[in-house]
């Protein structure tokens, strides 16, 4: 399913939060936002699931605007994993997880065989059944993550949008999670501070800079020194990922050309 943002404005408290902005996400592939903190990537995401309204654009899923879906419908479509969502209601794992599964089934009813079995299996690919009956509030920060990527993964949506997933896991589990996302074959719109995961893992990226699109383009044409100087002001060197092709970044911030210090030393 492609998801489409034509000439998006928001607003928030009379400030202009994003200007005029014209983003696809095509069917299938992975693409990335990337930007410095507080330039609308979390508001841009809010305004695609819905949780706040545009002043003025289109949010377009397959070529029909999102609000013309219901909230049931459009949660049979999309799925949301967000930034430190703490999702504590007493729930277990396994009953977090289920959570997705609620627009897809009758109303009032109870969790079928087939909830069950979808909710177990992305306990499964994730790489957490043995938590699942497991206090979802005594999990660890990456383990929680896992289970909030299973529970969209149950609600089995056509489109997955993330805000930077990868917070809370360690370098492993960051590389299995978005291998993982990628292998789903869905539409997945995902905001990346890690540059060199969005070069691995993403088609194509956009690059915001306060509450514009400035970019966009494969990881290849638009990471670019003169682009990372620009978003982030700091100096890099982008060569190719010796192994994988891909774009590599190394970052060069003036003060680490200082060797008086050695990297262990301890004051
Ligand atoms: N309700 C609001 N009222 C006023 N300003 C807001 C509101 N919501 C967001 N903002 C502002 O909008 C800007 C964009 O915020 P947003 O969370 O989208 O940025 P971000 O790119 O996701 O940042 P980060 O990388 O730090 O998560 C920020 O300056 C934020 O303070």
């Amino acid at each position: 399913m492609e998801l489409r943002i034509e000439n998006l404005d928001l607003f928030q408290n009379k400030k202009q939060i994003l200007k005029n902005m014209n983003l696809t996400a095509k069917a299938g592939q992975v693409t990335g936002i990337i930007g410095p903190n507080g330039c609308g990537k979390s508001s841009l995401l809010r305004c695609i699931y819905g949780a706040v309204s545009p002043g003025h654009g289109r949010i377009l899923l397959n070529g029909q605007e999102s609000h013309s879906f219901t909230r049931r419908n459009l949660a049979r479509n999309l799925a949301v994993v967000l930034q430190s969502q703490t999702s504590d209601l007493g729930l277990t794992v396994l009953e977090t997880v289920l959570l997705g599964r609620i627009p897809h089934k009758p109303a009032f009813g109870g969790n079928r065989k087939e909830d069950l079995a979808l909710a177990r299996e992305s306990l499964e690919r994730t790489g957490i059944i043995h938590l699942e009956d497991r206090a979802f509030s005594t999990l660890s920060g990456g383990e929680k993550q896992r289970a909030l990527i299973a529970r969209s993964l149950s609600q089995a949506p056509r489109i997955l949008l993330m805000d930077e997933p990868t917070n809370h896991l360690d370098i492993l589990q960051q590389y299995e999670i978005l291998e993982l996302v990628k292998s789903l074959g869905i539409t997945v719109l995902l905001v990346l501070h890690d540059l060199n995961l969005a070069a691995t893992f993403c088609e194509k990226i956009y690059a915001m800079q306060k509450g514009h699109l400035i970019a966009q383009g494969t990881p290849e044409t638009l990471l670019t020194n003169k682009l990372i100087q620009a978003l982030y002001g700091i100096d890099s060197l982008v060569d190719q990922h010796p192994a994988r092709g891909h774009p590599r970044i190394t970052f060069n911030h003036p003060r680490f050309n200082h060797t008086e210090r050695t990297a262990y030393e301890v004051h």
